[in-house]
């Protein structure tokens, strides 16, 4: 193992250049280290650079300037080197053969790999036993759920031992408990020794399993932060909405601290957005004051949240 961390980018710009259209910078001077044993969540809406970086850690995609390294190896001038150390495991159906097995799949990456056969069957009975697929091994993937599907990807992305794994929108179109069951298994792999860097659009699932997540928007780093704080993030924003306000309780409203946004409707109805503890309550106080009798409080979704943290520019969010 090399020294320094698992995951170091840095200044990694990406522009995509089409015919004679206008370029596209999708990534657009990104720093950023990854610890080793770190699930780092990339968490941004599409668009936002996520499949554009992870192509060009694993080494298909060349940047446009800047450098990444991976366990210590340059992505551009040790190719080799590094796709040694890297596993990657799409979302979807991308990857997977569905007239094949289980089996057959992962041997046949192993085969990629340049495993030898005997040394493959081993460890494709190892991986499938790892991602709970043992009992189903013989069975051809196209008639597996979509929670299956992505473990058998976590397990193809194990193939060749990496110490690095990138998960592409692991758990998209999963039901909540296959979703679950899926990052208790990205924990045991972490708990291997492994890095993950995980790229999803979903701040519950960042929360839920990531060390530290970064946002990205447009290319570029927002802010790294504890899942933590994203978690307290979502529990300050309240959404209080009522009916038949007065025209001048809604300019009070917003002068109430805490308060970001007060939308109004020609019928007269309100709905008041916070950030801050203690705010809508402060907004129910002063509706009640007022005679307010229709009000109802609840949370934003996750998305409103987040386009509110990285800035509303109209990013289309799933
Ligand atoms: N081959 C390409 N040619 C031109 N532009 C591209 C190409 N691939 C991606 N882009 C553009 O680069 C930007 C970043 O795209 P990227 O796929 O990396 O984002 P993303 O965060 O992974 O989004 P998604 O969640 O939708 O996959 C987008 O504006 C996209 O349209």
């Amino acid at each position: 193992m090399s020294g320094g961390h698992a995951v170091e980018i840095s200044d990694l710009t990406r522009v995509y250049q089409r015919g004679r259209g206008e370029p596209r910078t999708a990534l657009d001077r990104l720093s950023l280290t990854i610890d080793r044993g770190e699930i780092h969540g990339l968490l941004g809406p599409n668009g936002a650079g996520k499949t554009t970086l992870c192509k060009i850690l694993s080494t298909v995609l060349l940047p446009t300037s800047g450098t990444a390294r991976v366990d210590g190896h340059d992505v551009v001038t040790e190719t080799a080197a590094v796709r040694q150390r890297i596993g990657i495991a799409f979302g979807g159906e991308r990857g997977l053969y569905g007239r094949l097995t289980a089996r057959q799949n992962l041997m046949y990456w192993s085969a990629l790999y340049r495993q030898p056969t005997a040394v493959a069957k081993v460890r494709v009975a190892a991986l499938l036993e790892r991602v709970g697929l043992a009992d189903r091994a013989g069975e051809r993937v196209e008639t597996f759920s979509r929670g299956m599907k992505q473990r058998l990807h976590l397990a193809r992305g194990l193939v060749g031992d990496p110490r690095v794994v990138i998960l592409d929108e692991p758990t998209v179109g999963m039901d909540p408990v296959a979703a679950r069951e899926f990052r208790v298994l990205v924990r045991e792999v972490r708990a291997e020794g492994r890095t993950i860097l995980l790229t999803t659009h979903d701040m519950a699932e960042a929360e839920a399993v990531c060390d530290r997540v970064s946002l990205v928007d447009g290319g570029r780093l927002v802010k790294t932060e504890d899942p933590r704080t994203i978690g307290a993030w979502l529990s300050t924003y309240e959404r209080v909405t009522a009916e038949n306000v007065p025209a001048w309780t809604v300019d009070v409203l917003r002068t109430v601290s805490g308060v970001v946004d007060v939308q109004t409707s020609p019928s007269g109805s309100v709905r008041v957005e916070t950030d801050a503890p203690g705010a809508a309550g402060e907004v129910l106080r002063i509706l009640v004051d007022a005679g307010v009798t229709q009000l109802s409080t609840g949370r934003p979704s996750l998305e409103e949240v987040y386009l509110h943290v990285v800035g509303d520019r109209g990013l289309g969010i799933r």
